[in-house]
């Protein structure tokens, strides 16, 4: 049995909490407010269709990891909280962990957050990796909602080296996720397997969170859906920035996936709705940025990344 620190654990991080302890593993989580008290005093409680599992958890905030625990008292470190939150964990674990040797993966939206884990820990202790065809959301403090299968795909960053100790583990761990319940593959590229995921969230994230419609409804609207494959197009463009010349047949793949998938409010919508910072930097900027770096223009993106942030604007002035 493993021993895992989930850091972040909100509907990513608290569903695969549940299926890992489920299975019999250790498992250390992190959260803050009201979501952390109710873990403390009512445990985790995660509805996965029909069914609902609960759990005693330990959990605790970043200054209780730092005083109780040691970085190699853990396997693994597991990354799931919104890419608008690592800077500042960095800055609460990052002296902790740099003490360490315990690898860090990180199954967070965009492709910026293994670089910035590599910046302080090294390359050497960064796993990267993303959640896919899963819907995971806080339905209120303690309590978690998912759907779909739920895959993890992982790998070393930024690409496989020789084989060593980081392959053995993400093998021992694609074992245990897969005997817990979460179908896993270890990528030998999982920066490409993260721009295809981009692909995905600069498609319909921000598009979701500025008309409040879920997946389905933008991939199947006569209208969005050509905005959603504008944006996915402009996303494939922009790979090229980071040496992973995604094509067209990426950008067709991609978008039968999300059109295929359930009905998903994004996460951004989520948090647009509960008026929570928004990752969209970490998404569209990702991609605006690229395409700028090299004279490329972006328009869709552009267009819905401006409305989103003017509607953000709005209703910070308006609060
Ligand atoms: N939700 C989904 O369906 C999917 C999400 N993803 C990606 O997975 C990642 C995680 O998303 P998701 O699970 O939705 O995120 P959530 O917002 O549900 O969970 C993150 C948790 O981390 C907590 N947190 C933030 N900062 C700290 C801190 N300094 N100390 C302790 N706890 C902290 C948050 O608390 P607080 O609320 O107080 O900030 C929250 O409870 C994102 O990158 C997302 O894009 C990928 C696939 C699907
Ligand atoms: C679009 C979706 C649901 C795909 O898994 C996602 O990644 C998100 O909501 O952030």
């Amino acid at each position: 049995m493993l021993k895992f620190l989930i850091v972040g654990a909100g509907g990513i991080g608290g569903y695969y909490a549940a299926r890992l302890l489920h299975a019999g593993h250790d498992v250390v989580l992190t959260a803050r407010g009201a979501h952390l008290a109710a873990l403390q005093e009512q445990g985790l409680t995660v509805q996965y269709g029909d069914e609902v599992w609960s759990f005693p958890v330990q959990a605790m905030d970043h200054a209780g990891v730092v005083a109780r625990y040691r970085p190699d008292d853990f396997d693994v470190v597991v990354v799931t909280l919104k890419s608008t939150a690592t800077e500042t964990m960095l800055k609460e674990l990052g002296p902790w962990l740099f003490h360490g040797k315990v690898p860090v993966l990180s199954l967070q939206n965009g492709v910026d957050n293994e670089p910035e884990l590599a910046s302080l820990l090294g390359e050497h202790r960064v796993l990267g990796g993303l959640a896919v065809r899963i819907g995971g959301h806080i339905l209120q403090p303690g309590v978690v909602e998912a759907e779909g299968p739920a895959q993890v795909i992982m790998g070393e960053w930024p690409v496989a080296a020789e084989p060593g100790s980081r392959r053995a583990l993400l093998e021992q761990l694609r074992d245990e996720f897969e005997a817990a319940g979460i179908p896993t593959t270890v990528s030998d590229n999982i920066r490409y397997e993260l721009w295809r995921k981009l692909v995905i969230n600069n498609g319909v994230n921000p598009l979701s969170a500025l008309t409040g419609l879920d997946t389905q409804s933008l991939t199947h609207h006569p209208e969005f859906q050509k905005i959603v494959r504008g944006m996915m197009a402009e996303t494939v463009a922009a790979s090229k920035a980071d040496g992973v010349n995604l094509g067209s047949a990426d950008l067709a793949e991609m978008f039968e996936l999300i059109s295929n998938f359930n009905a998903i409010k994004t996460s951004m919508l989520v948090d647009k709705e509960k008026g929570r910072p928004l990752e969209l930097d970490s998404i569209a900027g990702a991609v605006l940025r690229r395409c700028s770096q090299m004279g490329i223009d972006a328009p869709y993106t552009t267009t819905v990344n401006a409305l989103l942030m003017h509607s953000q604007t709005a209703s910070d002035q308006s609060a």
